[in-house]
């Protein structure tokens, strides 16, 4: 049953509201929006005694207005977006819509018209971020994001806050909620790729496009802001190295276990040198853990996120990574922090959006892939195991790969297959090794690398 937050402030935490409540505008009512009005409405006399005075959805645009009208309290008014965007009684606008474009021009018109906003939108902030962050500074106001990278994980103000203290050495996380939930179902579960997308679906954790959860797109949208946080860079979406999980076999995924890891996708961000201008690794894709470590282990659509920093040493954050309520309580968390925030002259003493001051950020050179280097597992098949093996072992010599092991592999009524953990090795290397290996009539078809992540520690796991 609604109430109104202004009427329960005082009752619930026992002081008298000093400012009128901040007033919220409310752009879709999707999985995140009604998550946000939900949690609100529950929570609403604890949130207001947190922010200090109350926090109300008053107005929300939504293209189905009869569905919307049935989810709403009445007092909410249900408004086209431009006139929730000009309305001077709205201080702070949510957008819970997604996109890049619509959402781009809502965002600058809001801040135009001096609201702050908050939004979940990953992949808006890590396309038009620098542009959208440099306007808010401009006009005194903010663009908060809390629910964008990993929702139930407080990592923004975590980077933006706890850990300024560090130089952030390297950023590792699981933090794609759907492509962690399929993989998890189609280990525990046997199930299928599609059967398990189509349950992330129904269950809201999935992207309108779900090819960005699969490809590692939705995750390298979060890792570009992750990455500009901790090192204090423009984002640098469009220089991450991406694979997703699309074309990951039920075979390796098995395999991996056998040897003692866990295939999870990862996107690291990673200091390559001590010095402050050393380039940096950018780079989402499925890798190999170790099964002790502690990423290795969170499962489902949990997210997990590990940051090292120089004082403080590796801190592990981990939680939901995606749905309705978790990331509506991020954006409320936002709200709170607009809440507090100071107005006037002392606004330019807020928390900067990207951690640093604008004026202190600079772009780090990141190091392409083709020069990179890592530790693999390989599993080529072939058409002669004896053959292979030999082969193989050759050209492994040949390109100066280290071997930690080489194992036999057989599926009944497939090619026998060859299993490879290497230690580290260049890129180029490997991509040699590739070409030898793909040219020679042993091969029984493509062979499947996976990086083995070691963030810091051994690659066995021994
Ligand atoms: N789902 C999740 O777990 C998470 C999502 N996010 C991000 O949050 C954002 C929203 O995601 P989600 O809630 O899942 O998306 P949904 O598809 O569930 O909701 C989108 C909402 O936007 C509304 N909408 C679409 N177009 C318009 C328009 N032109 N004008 C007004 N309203 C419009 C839709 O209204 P109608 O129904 O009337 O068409 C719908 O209510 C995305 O940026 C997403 O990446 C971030 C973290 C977690
Ligand atoms: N589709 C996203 C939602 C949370 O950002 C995910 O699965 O992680």
């Amino acid at each position: 049953m609604y109430q109104d937050p202004e009427s329960l402030y005082a009752p619930a935490s026992g002081l008298k509201s000093p400012v009128r409540a901040l007033r919220v505008g409310l752009i879709g009512l999707g999985h995140v929006g009604l998550g946000t009005y939900r949690v609100l409405l529950r929570n609403q006399a604890a949130i207001a005694a947190r922010a200090g005075r109350p926090i109300v959805i008053t107005q929300v645009a939504v293209r189905d207005r009869q569905r919307a009208a049935a989810l709403l309290a009445p007092q909410v008014r249900l408004v086209e977006v431009e006139a929730l965007l000009r309305d001077p009684d709205i201080d702070v606008v949510v957008e819970a819509v997604g996109g890049t474009t619509l959402a781009r021009d809502w965002v600058l018109q809001a801040i135009a018209q001096g609201k702050s906003v908050v939004t979940a939108n990953k992949a808006l902030l890590a396309q038009h971020g620098d542009e959208l962050f440099a306007a808010a500074a401009a006009r005194g106001v903010s663009v908060a994001f809390e629910g964008a990278v990993a929702v139930s994980i407080p990592i923004i103000k975590a980077l933006r806050e706890s850990l300024s203290a560090n130089r952030i050495d390297w950023v590792a996380g699981i933090i794609n909620g759907t492509s962690n939930f399929i993989l998890s179902e189609m280990r525990d579960k046997g199930l299928g790729f599609d059967a398990v997308l189509q349950e992330a679906q129904r269950l809201g954790y999935a992207e309108a496009d779900p090819s960005f959860d699969v490809d590692g797109i939705d995750a390298a949208h979060k890792l570009s802001l992750l990455s500009a946080l901790a090192f204090g860079t423009p984002l640098q979406f469009d220089q991450i190295t991406v694979q997703g999980i699309r074309d990951l076999q039920a075979q390796d995924v098995g395999l991996a276990e056998a040897l003692g890891y866990r295939i999870k996708l990862l996107g690291v961000a990673q200091r390559l040198g001590t010095d402050e201008a050393s380039p940096v690794s950018l780079r989402v894709q499925p890798v190999l853990l170790p099964r002790r470590h502690p990423l290795a282990s969170v499962e489902g659509a949990m997210n997990g996120i590990l940051v090292h920093g120089d004082a403080s040493g590796q801190s592990l954050f981990c939680g939901a990574g995606a749905g309705g309520e978790p990331t509506g309580a991020a954006v409320i968390a936002d709200l709170v922090d607009l809440a507090r925030q100071p107005v006037g002259p002392a606004a330019a003493l807020r928390v900067p959006h990207q951690a640093f001051h604008a004026q202190a950020l600079r772009a780090l050179p990141v190091q392409p892939l083709a020069e990179s280097s890592a530790a693999c597992y390989v599993r080529w098949p072939v058409q002669d195991a004896q053959a292979g093996l030999a082969l193989l072992s050759e050209r492994l010599a040949a390109q100066g790969i280290p071997v930690r092991s080489l194992q036999p592999h057989q599926v009944p009524g497939q090619a026998p297959a060859w299993v490879l953990l290497s230690a580290a090795a260049p890129e180029s290397a490997w991509r040699a090794l590739q070409a030898d290996l793909g040219a020679s009539p042993v091969s029984a078809g493509a062979w499947t690398r996976l990086r083995i992540e070691t963030l810091g520690q051994a690659t066995d796991v021994g």
